[in-house]
């Protein structure tokens, strides 16, 4: 659905994206990450035909963005910077959208309720709050029916009732629709909630991109089992019954003061039995660590930790 091939773009001295190539298949739904300044409003505007590339090629629905309204008819933008005419009502302001995109009147109300607006669109934008506002600019971003939603940080600057309201709103769409989802963000446990794919872009280049379970796996596939007991006797009894409950699967504790150790493979069922059997030797504290989006995005931008 959504194909960039080494795709440049460079303001002045700035390689806003240097030789990106992304792929996005239809119905799937990408979460862009990355620094700021990464270059994901650029790939947006790009997508969207706003600004042509300095080399290379994009293609959404098969149609080159800047090919003229063709590609506009089959997107839907919600900018990260989206503001509407404050004196104008909801109402006014999608039926201004929809004018210009030639969408029926009826959906107009459709949309309002989609986006939990249906009571607010009488009302002037200037009296809505940030979340309304961006919901009412997912409602503008949907006129049309788009195969394609671009959304450029549009939990930015919310609070968590907005965000959790926003993101309610963008799942409902995607059960109800076969849309392609494109959406930026810094946080990452709306990738994690949203996206089935994630992609990381730093510094104009694209250093990772999978399913969010693929991209996490890059953290490491093995969780670590931490538990500390009071004293020596409860760390034998509790060695004991935690070697009990895994015997036969080559995955001794490592036991030293106080602490007990188990390193297992991600996702195995070893993790399930030896959390059991941990909790039942009734430990003063136990820390399970496991390879998370976030780690693995931090290793993706700057790989070994290094200082940027
Ligand atoms: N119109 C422009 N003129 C000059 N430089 C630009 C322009 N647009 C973007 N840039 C530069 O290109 C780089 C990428 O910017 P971009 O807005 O795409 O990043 P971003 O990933 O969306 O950042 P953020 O997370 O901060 O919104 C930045 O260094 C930015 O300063």
């Amino acid at each position: 659905m959504i194909e960039a091939t080494e795709v440049r773009k460079r303001y002045g001295t700035v390689d806003a994206l240097d030789g990106v190539s992304l792929s996005v298949p239809s119905g799937a739904s990408l979460g862009l990450v990355g620094t700021n300044g990464a270059g994901k409003t650029t790939l947006f505007r790009l997508l969207v035909g706003h600004e042509a590339p300095d080399a290379g090629s994009v293609r959404v629905a098969g149609i080159d963005p800047t090919d003229g309204t063709r590609v506009r008819e089959r997107v839907g933008y919600l900018p990260e910077d989206a503001g509407f005419q404050p004196a104008l009502t909801g109402e006014e302001v999608l039926g201004f959208y929809a004018d210009m995109r030639g969408v029926e009147a009826p959906r107009v109300d459709t949309l309002l309720s989609v986006v939990g607006l249906p009571d607010a669109g009488d009302r002037p934008v200037g009296g809505y709050s940030n979340g309304m506002n961006r919901r009412l600019g997912l409602a503008v971003a949907l006129l049309g029916d788009p195969d394609v939603l671009l959304l450029d940080e549009p939990t930015a600057g919310l609070d968590p009732a907005g965000v959790d309201a926003f993101n309610r709103v963008v799942e409902r769409v995607r059960e109800e629709r076969d849309v392609t989802v494109v959406l930026s963000t810094h946080v990452l446990s709306e990738v994690e909630a949203l996206c089935d794919r994630v992609a990381v872009l730093d510094d104009g280049a694209l250093r990772t991109v999978g399913t969010v379970e693929e991209v996490t796996r890059a953290a490491g596939d093995e969780v670590t089992v931490t538990a500390e007991y009071g004293d020596g006797d409860a760390l034998a009894a509790a060695t004991e019954s935690v070697q009990a409950a895994l015997a036969g699967r080559n995955s001794d504790p490592d036991v030293s003061a106080g602490e007990l150790t188990l390193e297992l493979a991600v996702d195995s069922a070893a993790v399930t039995d030896a959390l059991g059997a941990v909790v039942e030797t009734d430990p003063e504290s136990v820390r399970v660590d496991e390879p998370d989006l976030e780690t693995a995005v931090r290793e993706a931008v700057a790989p070994g930790g290094a200082d940027r």
